[in-house]
């Protein structure tokens, strides 16, 4: 791959964008919710910090070396074409070094002050998106989201690990939270963008089997997901606020998937995605005011 002429220097935000901070924003909040849920009182403080900090750098490695390998299909994208990669601004090794350094840096951070657990869980999600999905998935299959939305939904996973060291049925719950939420929150966003991904030539689903097909996918995915949402409450993980929320949550995103096969609003494809991102960071900030209000041994 060939240095793209760099024509302006590089600022610290387009280094930041590298990272796809909102993101990983959202993440963290889930692997830092992983960590509270795994214990009924206060996460020690290192852990918290060092835990999620390393878990961040290492997502936003992997985010990098999506803008680095995605660069000539993100230019020709109206969504992506300002990534700073694909206008050059960041040139190809100056990104590679900071995925390298960002990574590295995570890698040891959970090593050396949380466990090895974690931190080999941490670079399978980091090889599972940057590798697995970036490299091959994306471009061969229109199941690529739901293979690799496995390593997007690891956070709870790891924040659960880096407090007790070991892997809890509960943990992996959590993940299957958000490995079933991933279809929904992306194919909507699919569906608006489907033009630009055959453009490009990315087999999404909306481009291969075409938008009501995707729709009805959309719905039996939160129609899954929105059940799965109870087994925390099934499970005695948590309490009757949490089942509360995922009960209304959930018939927030029911709606919308609704609406979109209705096909009587052009907004709902996008007002589903930003829903999808509310409903996933409302689902687990209760979930954790939850786990305060109504301890397991209250119930
Ligand atoms: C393979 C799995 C996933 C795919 C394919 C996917 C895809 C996308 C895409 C294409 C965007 C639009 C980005 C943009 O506007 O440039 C997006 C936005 C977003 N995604 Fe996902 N996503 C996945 C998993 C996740 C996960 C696991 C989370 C969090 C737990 C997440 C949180 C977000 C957030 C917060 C945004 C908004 C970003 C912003 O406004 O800057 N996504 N996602
Ligand atoms: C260690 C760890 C937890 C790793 C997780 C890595 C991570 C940042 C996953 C993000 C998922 C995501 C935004 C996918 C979109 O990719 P895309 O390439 O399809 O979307 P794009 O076109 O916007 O780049």
């Amino acid at each position: 791959m060939a240095d793209v002429q760099t024509t302006q220097a590089a600022s610290w935000r387009d280094y930041k964008e590298l990272t796809k901070p909102n993101v990983v924003l959202l993440m963290i909040l889930c692997s830092a919710i992983g960590m509270f849920m795994a214990v009924p009182g206060m996460v020690p403080l290192d852990v918290l910090i060092l835990g999620n900090l390393g878990i961040a750098l290492c997502a936003g490695a992997a985010a990098a070396v999506n803008h680095l390998v995605d660069q000539r299909i993100d230019q020709q994208m109206a969504r992506t074409l300002n990534r700073p990669v694909a206008t050059g601004k960041v040139g190809n090794t100056q990104a590679a070094i900071f995925a390298l350094v960002i990574g590295g840096l995570g890698m040891g951070i959970l090593f050396v002050y949380i466990n090895a657990l974690t931190a080999w869980l941490t670079i399978a999600s980091l090889l599972g998106y940057a590798v697995v999905y970036t490299m091959f998935l994306k471009r061969a299959t229109p199941q690529n989201i739901v293979i690799g939305g496995l390593a997007g939904a690891a956070p709870p996973l790891l924040g659960w690990t880096a407090v007790t060291g070991e892997i809890h049925g509960h943990a992996l719950l959590l993940v299957l939270i958000i490995f079933a939420w991933t279809p929904p929150h992306f194919w909507a966003l699919a569906i608006h963008r489907r033009e630009e991904y055959a453009k490009v030539e990315i087999p999404m689903l909306p481009v291969t089997h075409g938008v009501a097909f995707t729709k009805l996918h959309i719905l039996l995915y939160t129609i899954i997901m929105c059940l799965i949402t109870l087994l925390p409450y099934a499970t005695r993980l948590s309490g009757p606020l949490y089942l509360l929320g995922a009960v209304v949550l959930g018939g927030g995103f029911l709606y919308w998937a609704i609406e979109l096969i209705r096909d009587k609003n052009p907004k709902a494809p996008m007002e589903t995605f930003k829903y999808s991102i509310i409903y996933l960071m409302a689902l687990f900030i209760i979930m954790l005011i939850d786990h305060y209000l109504f301890p397991v041994s209250s119930l």
